[in-house]
């Protein structure tokens, strides 16, 4: 499975350099996840991480906190996370309730903290080509298309979403690469037409089997980067199957990824925090 494969490679990567962390250290790379209210999914993917951390002897904190939770208290436990110089990485679980603003949240992690690549900062340094942490889906996306010989350059990339931790940083990466990147969103008319003109497809929409075999150019290139409740992509597999040259599963594509690449920057970020090369 292409996820899988590649995941695995850069998680045992990350776990090797874990080791020498240790050594020259005496500590250990530390990520914390706070996960405010008490949604099933972003539950299971918090232990998800939590649970990869432990496999490869990263540590991990967690801060649960109430759905009651106001934006003032959560940035204040965030900043509680930014000021620990044990913590190496902090990860705040999207999406968080409704009366929080999660961009405030965000932008409350320091650069140099957020392994997650969610904060504005760290959005402006990816978009410049400055050091940063990219969004773990997007640059997992990136990492999933290197493995398998697809060089964006010169192709008609179209990106279906537009959502801030997927979509807008998928679209810069993929930029920041020389592809030429459409942006579909929910007002984007005769949506068929334009994905039927894509080299590369990129599916972000958060709709069960949304993009149809038959919107695809033929020997198109079609990551699915949802994530919808029991394991179903964005695109409609079978249908996309028979058209795409290569064509990313749901479960063992994208979402594997994204968790190798949370892992890998956070022992980046340990090792840049304490001066090491
Ligand atoms: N702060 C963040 N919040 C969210 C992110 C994110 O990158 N940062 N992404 C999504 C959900 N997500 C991680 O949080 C995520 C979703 C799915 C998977 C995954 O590996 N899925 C497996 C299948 C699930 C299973 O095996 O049970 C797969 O695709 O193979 C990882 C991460 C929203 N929130």
């Amino acid at each position: 499975m292409p996820g899988t494969e590649s995941a695995r490679e850069i998680m045992a990567c990350a776990a090797e350099r874990t080791v020498r962390f240790e050594q020259q250290t005496g500590e250990k790379p530390c990520l914390a996840t706070v996960l405010v209210g008490d949604d099933p999914a972003s539950a299971t993917y918090v232990r998800m991480k939590r649970n990869r951390c432990a496999k490869l002897g990263i540590e991990s904190r967690h801060v649960p906190l109430p759905a009651s939770t106001t934006t003032e208290a959560l940035v204040a436990a965030i900043t509680e996370l930014a000021d620990d110089p044990a913590v190496h990485g902090i990860l705040l679980q999207h999406p968080v309730p409704g009366h929080i603003d999660e961009r405030a949240a965000f932008d409350a992690i320091p650069v140099g903290k957020d392994v997650d690549g969610v904060g504005s900062s760290s959005f402006a340094a990816m978009a410049f080509g400055r050091d940063g942490f990219a969004s773990c889906t997007p640059a997992g996306i990136m990492r999933l298309l290197d493995a398998y010989g697809v060089d964006p350059s010169g192709k008609h990339a179209v990106v279906i979403g537009r959502s801030p931790i997927l979509g807008k940083p998928m679209a810069m990466l993929l930029l920041a690469r020389d592809a030429t990147v459409t942006v579909c969103h929910s007002k984007t008319g005769d949506l068929p037409s334009i994905v039927r003109t894509a080299d590369i497809v990129v599916a972000a929409v958060g709709k069960p089997e949304f993009v149809r075999g038959e919107w695809l150019k033929p020997g198109a290139v079609v990551v699915d980067a949802g994530y919808n409740e029991g394991n179903v992509g964005d695109v409609a597999f079978d249908e996309a199957g028979t058209r795409a040259q290569l064509l990313t599963p749901v479960p063992g594509g994208v979402g594997p990824m994204t968790i190798a690449l949370l892992m890998e920057q956070t022992v980046e970020a340990a090792f840049r925090q304490a001066g090491l090369p």
